[in-house]
């Protein structure tokens, strides 16, 4: 970055609105992590089905992470004018230079690469959306997402796949298109599914980590995740959901003993070393949606 830019940046960090993104960022990850008891993920209880991370690890990415969001919102806004297909190929470069932030911050341990894929495509966003003047609401932080995104499915998993990544070679074994699809479609199973159930059970008084673990089971419950697949293949992944299923059939978190179920349901995805990751990314992108109003609301900034 040269002394021009990194000028701007420190203008653009004493924004508010970029300050409070940050800020969001930092907590949807912080949120995430420190729910508990979450099945086979890293919370306060256990490090889940991972073998190679723990609490303090994804509090350091978390951070990491945090710090590069300006970045994100900043290239979002000097590129409002570019159609928004033209941006993915200029947004890669910044995304991998925050991969590699997070690999620093955890010594080669990867806690948020899929976190930094959609938190990353958020920020950017957001920064078209101030720039262009338009309202930051959910759906339209959605739909800019979607814009962005487009074809991407097609380009980096049904053409030029050469099988390099997990989300990749899943692709071509299961058809799972992972979190590229997930971007794709406009975070479709959060604006549909885990949002609704998070915002009305807040909405209903239920206290906020009672509600977040709801809302992660209704991920867990139909996101076709490549962490659960590449790790326990699709068997893995059918038994994941359908046990996610059955805990909401019989009455989610209004079950009286809803925790000590979840505690069991993480206990089994220890014993099949399964960790449902993707829906954890998800979970983050629900909460940071959650702060933002739905549409036909005033603009942010
Ligand atoms: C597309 C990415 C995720 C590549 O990873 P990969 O091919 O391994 O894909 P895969 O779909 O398996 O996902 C990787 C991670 O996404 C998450 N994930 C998995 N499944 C899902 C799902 N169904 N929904 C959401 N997230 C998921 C998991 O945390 C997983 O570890 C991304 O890391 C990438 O391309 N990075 C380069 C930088 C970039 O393009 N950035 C642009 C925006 S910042
Ligand atoms: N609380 C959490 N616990 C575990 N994973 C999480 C959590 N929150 C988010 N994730 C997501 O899960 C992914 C890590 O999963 P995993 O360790 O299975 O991936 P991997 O390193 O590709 O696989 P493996 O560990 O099998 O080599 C991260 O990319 C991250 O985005």
């Amino acid at each position: 970055m040269n002394s021009a830019n990194a000028a701007h940046r420190l203008e653009l960090n004493k924004l508010p609105w970029v300050v409070r993104c940050s800020q969001l960022a930092n907590s949807a990850m912080l949120n995430e992590v420190n729910l508990t008891p979450k099945p086979g993920l890293v919370d306060m209880r256990n490090n889940g089905a991972h073998k190679d991370m723990d609490l303090t690890d994804f509090y350091r990415s978390a951070e990491a992470i945090r710090i590069w969001i300006p970045y994100f919102i900043e290239y979002g806004m000097s590129t409002h004018l570019q159609p928004s297909s033209d941006i993915l190929y200029g947004l890669r470069p910044l995304g991998m230079a925050c991969e590699a932030s997070m690999y620093k911050a955890t010594s080669g341990v990867n806690t948020h690469k899929g976190t930094i894929f959609s938190l990353g495509l958020l920020a950017t966003a957001m920064g078209r959306l101030v720039s262009n003047q338009k309202a930051v609401t959910q759906q339209n932080l959605c739909h800019e997402v979607a814009a962005m995104s487009h074809g991407m499915v097609m380009r980096e998993l049904e053409q030029n796949n050469q099988a390099l990544t997990a989300g990749q070679r899943l692709y071509q074994q299961h058809g799972l298109s992972g979190a590229r699809g997930e971007a794709e479609s406009g975070f479709q199973s959060v604006l549909t599914t885990s949002l609704p159930v998070y915002q009305s059970l807040i909405a209903q008084g239920i206290d906020p980590q009672r509600a977040l673990l709801q809302a992660l089971l209704s991920l867990m419950a139909v996101n076709g995740d490549t962490n659960v697949a590449s790790r326990g293949g699709p068997e893995g992944l059918r038994w994941l959901q359908q046990t996610a299923q059955q805990f909401l059939a019989e009455g989610g978190v209004m079950q009286t003993d809803y925790i000590t179920k979840l505690k069991e349901f993480d206990r089994q995805c220890i014993e099949r070393n399964l960790s449902p990751g993707g829906s954890a990314d998800l979970l983050i992108v629900t909460w940071f949606l959650a702060q933002f109003p739905e549409s036909h609301s005033k603009n942010i900034n």
